[in-house]
């Protein structure tokens, strides 16, 4: 679980207290500019808050050792971000991450198809499109297996259609694993169908409080 106590930052974040569970599907939705991405951002301690706390598994950030929490707490930005040349390195990239073993060709394979990315791993992927950028980085943390995935509108660039199907395909994995997930959405429609809890903007910008 994620607990934010009397957390303020800028004049973004301001909240009494939020909780967000670690093991469950979380939706975080409200409108464009309100927050979400700043608030997946210091979930990943990316950010400090100017006064408050933040904790994991009730331990402050402050007392984590921030390679450890990056370890267990993995977040993916709203632009794709690529690590090396070929579809291949990127996927083994989030094996280095995590600090694990490379794996097979066959299992890059598995999880860019857990993704719906059909490209070949000798493939270039500063070629592929933002859609397939975005399916190659989702594929990556999956092989990277963190315990919470923070995932800041994963399929922002797929069409509709894909987009819902990338989602159920990596949400059903996340599940299987009994993983954590914390989504922010621009559709509430996907919030209300993926996650177990949703989140709205307003309680962790006006002073407010929650419990998911
Ligand atoms: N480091 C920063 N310093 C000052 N302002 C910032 C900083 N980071 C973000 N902001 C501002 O804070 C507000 C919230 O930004 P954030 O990216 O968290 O919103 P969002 O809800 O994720 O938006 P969108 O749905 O458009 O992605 C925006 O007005 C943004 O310009």
């Amino acid at each position: 679980m994620f607990q934010l106590d009397n957390v303020k930052y800028k004049n973004i974040i301001n909240t009494k207290q939020l909780t967000i569970p670690a093991d469950t599907i979380t939706a975080v939705t409200g409108p464009s500019g309100s927050g979400k991405s700043t608030l997946l951002r210091l979930l990943n301690y990316l950010v400090s808050p100017d006064s408050g706390t933040v904790s994991y598994h009730g331990k402050p950030f402050s007392a984590w050792e921030p390679t450890e929490l990056r370890r267990q707490v993995m977040m993916l930005p709203q632009q794709p971000v690529l690590f090396g040349e070929t579809v291949a390195e990127n996927l083994q990239a989030g094996r280095l991450f995590s600090g694990r073993e490379e794996v097979s060709e066959e299992k890059l394979t598995a999880a860019a198809q857990q993704c719906m990315l059909n490209k070949q791993l000798s493939d270039s992927a500063e070629n592929l499109s933002g859609g397939e950028q975005q399916r190659l980085s989702l594929a990556r943390l999956l092989l990277a297996g963190p315990d919470v995935y923070l995932l800041d509108e994963p399929t922002s660039a797929l069409d509709e259609d894909m987009e819902w199907n990338v989602m159920e395909r990596f949400l059903a994995e996340a599940r299987r694993a009994a993983k954590g997930v914390i989504f922010v959405s621009h559709a509430a429609a996907m919030a209300d169908h993926f996650a177990d809890h949703t989140i709205q903007s307003d309680s962790f910008t006006r002073g407010g409080g929650l419990k998911p």
